[in-house]
This record gives structure tokens, C-alpha cells and sequence, in this order.
């Protein structure tokens, strides 16, 4: 037995009470071929055009009908058989509005003009219908007529309707509209746009490699690999500092100095940095810092942006330190390359052995991000100092960055310097690295022949014109300009494309988790609510009111069985179900207690207002 309720505009949840509560007058009337059932004609259209022309359902006297029929009067209390009716889903193909009379509108305000509509009953899809509420596949008897009426109903709900005035009803018997009418809703961008796969599939969460890598980062940036280290417990704010170095004994000298590279955790923001420190360094200049400033500005994505600098003792030595955004899980292009390797196989194209061969697709990128680099600090009246493969870190895939940028600024403080000369150095460096890189040593410049001679095998002219053209010597002509010339328009394109097709990439990964996030609050909601130990004795909390709705709609989102009463594990319920919440949607569900004795239609925005009144009531009482 099915019954249709009109969806009350605005109410709570309608409490529906065991039949077997109920007092007399509120008892359930008989089956529904009783001719002692009330006519639902007379309760939503005040009066039943089928009166004395057959219908078999009861109709009481005018009066009481006038009161069902009155706007104003509440809604009588629907019965358990009424909640158990099947929720009404409107189909969109469905259109029981004749397209050629707007005046079907006055039927939708029943107290004032009842006038009942009666659509052919063949319209209703009884299959459909069917499977949009109960799932079972045998469809309800006897709701044809109820689904119609119930449909106009929601329709007048639900549909805009515009103003009839005298005015507009008097023309409508002569006006026929083309079109039927129709009112575009909103789009609600807060709910899926596409079908949601039924099983964890990869499509809704981020792909392997990605999670392994942003994982793989997030371990690097919170191991703590060796402790304990005679090291400060708190430099200059920083503090939990772990040193960088993969081989500490393989220490080498930057320029004059030791220098030592540590991850640390800043106390203002909570984020890891690096600081390299240089040991036994005095700062003669205050001057010298102002390179520091000027590089903090510069900001490049090529290079590791330069926080801060300092001067400390607390490694019992008077140490400089320079601090630098922190990319976890780098290497630096020596390890990378260069990096001899004792057991590698075959030999190295310059002899010993060596790691990868460069591709001269990724040799162009990797040239293109220098030059890109350069060409900021250059323009920002900077001259890096540091193109070195020790010093430029792979992040990522393929992604360059030069890092200890500005610390030679101080290191090697000078007033009396020419920039512009500096920055001709910086393009001698550029080109050893060139070789170094294309011959996979970094010794490769000390035979210039030889090294030319692996050039020319491995890569194409234009890489060996550019090494040549960086080594060459100083000129007004040189500059980083021409360099960007030399590489081509057609190669800045190709990396530009490159760049783009990875940032699609990268946003469709996002795009697989962004319902992820609001989704997970929405649960930890339902957590903080449901089944609270403090309050178990108390059932007032979980057993009335808000909390019970709430209780009852985790188990219409996570508890449905099927029909064999098998657990019914089905993302697409649950992810729906949330979503519908979060946006507080107009649909209405029904909630039935674990006795099955008891049932409420409410709305999903009304499950959101409970839920949000819960949970600000714990989050008053926490604080
Ligand atoms: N900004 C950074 N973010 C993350 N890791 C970094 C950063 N800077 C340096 N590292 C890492 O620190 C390690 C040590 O760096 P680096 O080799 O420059 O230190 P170093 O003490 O100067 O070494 P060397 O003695 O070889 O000159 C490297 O493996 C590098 O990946």
C-alpha cells in the first residue's frame, strides 16, 4: 500500500508514531478498499469530482473538508501507512502540465480553486516510479491516480509560477504558448556532475604516483632519520633541526668555508625550512645582508625562494645562516649525474662510472629553466653565483630549482663589485654545467676536445653552439637575452606546452579529490554526534529531538541492506547522500528506526539544520 504526501513547504521532521499507539481517533483507517478510507481528492483538493460518480472512497461532510481545504490550518498528521509511501521523484521527461492551458497553474492552489486535474493514468511509469523509492521491482497497486495528483502537487511547489492576475488569466484562454512552461533551476555546482562509480574506483581519488610522491615529500618532511644530534634545540625561531646531508663525511668546502645544509621547523608558521649554515664565518658587513633582501623579493619558479638571513653562535662557532623554502625529497642535479657510482655499469662516457644519460628533450627543459632563472635575477640587478650542479635541486619531475641563491652575495661581500660582470660569470657556469651535464662529468671543461667530441655524438648542433657561445668570453653582447634566442622559439613553445598539458594533469588529479575534503568534515561531524559515551545514559540526547533524526540518517547513509538483508555497500548511496546534506537539499527521505516501528519524513536540509545545531551545541559545551 502506497500513499502520496504533499511535501509540506516548510515543516520539521512529521513524526510518525506506531500504530499501535495511537489512540482511537488517530488509529489507521481501514485497508484501502474500505469504502470507509477518506477520499485524498477531498484532503488536498477539498472536494472529490468522483463523488457521486462512483468513487468508493469515504467523504465526509462539507465542514470538515473545508478545514483540510483551508491554507492556514496545519497540516493533519499523516499516517505510518502515509509515511510508508514510496518518496515521490519527479521525472524530468514527465510533463502532465498540458503545454496549451497556463491556467493548469490554478490547479496547483487547491484551498482557493480546487480544481482537481486527472491526467490520463497511462503517464504513470509505475516501473520507474518504483525502483526510485523502494527498489523492489513490483510496483505498488493502486497509485496511478495518486502519483498524478501528487505530482501537480510538487510541481506547483516546486515550479516558479508567474503571477496570474485578473488580467493575464482573462487573455490566457486565448493566448496558447509554444512551449511548455518551464523554469530553469539553478545549477548547484555543490553536487556531482557525473556518475559516480558504485566502488572505490582510481577515478575518484588521486592516481598512485601522484599519492606515492606527495606521500613520499610528506615523510621527507617530518623523518626525523638520525636523533639524536648535538645540535641547537632552538636557532632564531627555528627549531627540531635535521642536517640534509646524505653522506656527512663527504663534506666539501663552499668556497673558503664548511658549509652544512638542515631541515628546521619555523615556531611562527609551523612550516619546515632549510637553513645552510657556513661555519666560522664573521660578518664584517651589516651591509651585506641587503643581497638577502634584495633576493627575498625575487620570486621564481626556478628558484628556492631566500627567506632570511642571520648570524649565530649557538653551534658554538660563529656561523652565518641563511634560510630557504624547504622542498622535501630533492636531490641535486650532481646526485643526480654526476655523482660517480662504484658499482654502476657500463662506464661512464668519460670514463668511471656515472649515473644517467641525459635525453636532449630534458637537457633543453632543464636549459630552458636555468635560463628562465637567470633572466629573473639578472632583471632584478642579481646575478646568481650558484649555477652549479651541486646546488640545483631536481623537485619533482624534471623541475629545476637553484638554490643558495644570495649566500655568496655575502659571503664575498664587495662593495666595489660590477654586477654586470658577475653576471657574465653566470653564464661561464652555465656552460660548464652544460658540458658537465651532456658528458656526465664534472671534470668534463678540463679536456675541452674530448668533451666536445661526446657533445657532438650525443646531441644535436644547437647544444654544442650554445655550450660554446655561454663559455665564450665576456661581452657587452652577452647576455641572457640572446641565450633565450639561441634556444628558439619552437623549444620555449614545446616546454610551454608541456607545462600546460602537466598543469591539466595535476587539475584533474585535484578535480578527483575535491569533493574529498568537505565530505570528510561532514563525517567528522557525524563522529563528534553520534553515540557519544557521556551521554549514553542519557537518552534525551541521542534518543529525541535532533540527535535522533541524525542517528537515524547515519543509518538511511551507511546501514541499508539489501533485499536478502545483506549490507548494501554502495559508494554512489553514501557519496550522494553527503552531498545532498552539505547542500541542504529540498528532498525529502524517510528515516526509519532500527524497530522498524516508527518512521519521519524529513528533508535533507532539515537533517543539515540538526546536525548543525548539534554540533554547535558540542562545540559550545567543548569550549
Ligand atoms: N632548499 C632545499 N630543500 C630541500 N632540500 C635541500 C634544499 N637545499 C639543499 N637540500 C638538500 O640538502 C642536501 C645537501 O645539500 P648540499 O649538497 O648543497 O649541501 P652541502 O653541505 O653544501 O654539500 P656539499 O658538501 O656537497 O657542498 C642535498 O641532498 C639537497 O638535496
Amino acid at each position: 500500500m502506497a500513499h502520496f504526501a504533499k511535501p509540506q513547504p516548510y515543516n520539521s521532521a512529521v513524526r510518525i508514531v506506531d500504530p499501535a499507539e495511537q489512540s482511537d481517533d488517530t488509529k489507521p483507517l481501514p485497508k484501502r478498499e474500505s469504502p470507509q478510507r477518506q477520499c485524498r481528492n477531498i484532503l488536498i483538493y477539498g472536494s472529490c469530482r468522483f463523488q457521486d460518480k462512483g468513487c468508493i472512497y469515504y467523504h465526509p461532510p462539507s465542514e470538515s473538508t473545508t478545514d483540510a481545504a483551508h491554507p492556514d490550518s496545519p497540516a493533519p498528521p499523516l499516517s505510518a501507512q502515509a509515511v510508508n509511501a514510496p518518496v515521490f521523484v519527479p521525472k524530468i521527461s514527465f510533463n502532465p502540465v498540458p503545454a496549451a492551458s497556463p491556467t493548469i497553474f490554478h490547479s496547483f492552489s487547491p484551498p482557493t480553486s480546487p480544481t482537481p486535474y486527472y491526467s490520463n493514468h497511462e503517464e504513470y511509469d509505475l516501473y520507474t516510479q518504483n525502483q526510485s523509492t523502494n527498489g523492489s521491482s513490483q510496483p505498488p497497486e493502486d497509485v496511478a491516480d495518486e502519483y498524478q495528483e501528487h505530482s501537480l502537487a510538487y510541481l506547483s511547489d516546486h515550479i516558479t509560477q508567474p503571477d496570474f492576475d485578473d488580467h493575464f488569466t482573462s487573455l490566457s484562454n486565448f493566448y496558447q504558448p509554444t512551449q511548455p512552461p518551464f523554469v530553469r533551476q539553478p545549477l548547484d555546482y555543490h553536487l556531482y556532475t557525473r556518475p559516480i562509480p558504485p566502488a572505490f574506483t582510481p577515478s575518484h581519488f588521486m592516481s598512485d604516483s601522484v599519492r606515492e610522491e606527495l606521500q613520499k615529500r610528506s615523510e621527507a618532511a617530518h623523518s626525523i632519520p638520525f636523533p639524536p644530534y648535538n645540535l641547537p634545540d632552538e636557532l632564531q625561531g627555528y627549531h627540531s633541526l635535521v642536517p640534509l646531508e646524505q653522506t656527512p663525511s663527504d663534506r666539501r668546502k663552499f668556497f673558503s668555508w664548511f658549509s652544512t645544509v638542515y631541515r628546521a621547523t619555523n615556531a611562527n608558521d609551523g612550516l619546515a625550512y632549510t637553513l645552510r649554515r657556513v661555519e666560522n664565518f664573521r660578518l664584517v658587513h651589516q651591509a651585506a645582508f641587503d643581497a638577502i633582501e634584495a633576493w627575498s623579493r625575487v620570486q621564481h619558479p626556478n628558484i628556492i625562494r631566500v627567506r632570511e638571513a642571520f648570524t649565530t653562535r649557538a653551534f658554538n662557532d660563529n656561523s652565518l645562516v641563511v634560510s630557504y623554502d624547504y622542498h622535501p625529497n630533492s636531490q641535486t642535479l650532481f646526485d643526480l649525474y654526476l655523482r660517480p657510482k662504484q658499482l654502476a655499469f657500463p662506464q661512464s662516457r668519460f670514463g668511471g662510472a656515472t649515473n644517467l644519460a641525459i635525453s636532449e628533450a630534458t637537457l633543453w627543459s632543464y636549459i630552458i629553466q636555468i635560463a628562465s632563472a637567470i633572466r629573473a635575477a639578472h632583471e632584478a640587478g642579481l646575478a646568481v653565483r650558484m649555477v652549479d650542479p651541486t646546488k640545483i635541486l631536481v623537485t619533482g619531475k624534471n623541475r629545476l630549482r637553484i638554490s643558495s641563491c644570495g649566500i655568496v652575495d655575502v659571503l664575498i661581500y664587495d662593495t666595489r663589485q660590477d654586477v654586470t660582470l658577475v653576471q657574465q660569470e653566470d653564464f661561464v657556469m652555465f656552460g660548464r654545467l652544460l658540458f658537465a651535464l651532456c658528458c656526465g662529468s664534472l671534470t668534463a671543461m678540463n679536456t675541452l676536445p674530448k668533451a666536445l667530441d661526446v657533445m657532438t655524438r650525443m646531441y644535436s648542433a644547437d647544444v654544442k653552439t650554445l655550450a660554446l657561445y655561454l663559455i665564450s668570453k665576456p661581452s657587452p653582447h652577452k647576455s641572457i637575452a640572446q641565450v633565450i634566442e639561441m634556444i628558439g622559439k619552437n623549444r620555449l613553445l614545446r616546454e610551454m606546452d608541456e607545462t600546460q598539458i602537466s598543469t591539466d594533469r595535476l587539475e584533474s588529479e585535484l578535480a578527483s579529490e575535491l569533493e574529498n575534503g568537505r565530505l570528510f568534515r561532514l563525517l567528522c561531524k557525524f563522529g563528534f554526534i553520534n553515540e557519544r559515551p557521556e551521554f549514553a545514559r542519557e537518552p534525551r540526547w541521542s534518543e529525541t529531538g535532533d540527535r535522533y533524526i541524525i542517528k537515524l540518517f547515519r543509518d538511511y547513509v551507511f546501514h541499508q541492506v539489501d533485499e536478502n538483508g545483506n549490507p548494501a555497500v554502495d559508494l554512489l548511496h553514501v557519496l550522494s547522500c553527503l552531498n545532498k546534506l552539505d547542500c541542504g537539499t529540498d528532498e525529502r527521505i524517510m528515516l526509519v528506526s532500527r524497530d522498524e516501528q516508527s518512521c519521519l519524513v524529513v528533508s535533507y536540509k532539515e537533517v543539515k539544520s540538526c546536525i548543525d545545531t548539534a554540533f554547535s551545541d558540542l562545540s559550545k559545551a567543548s569550549s
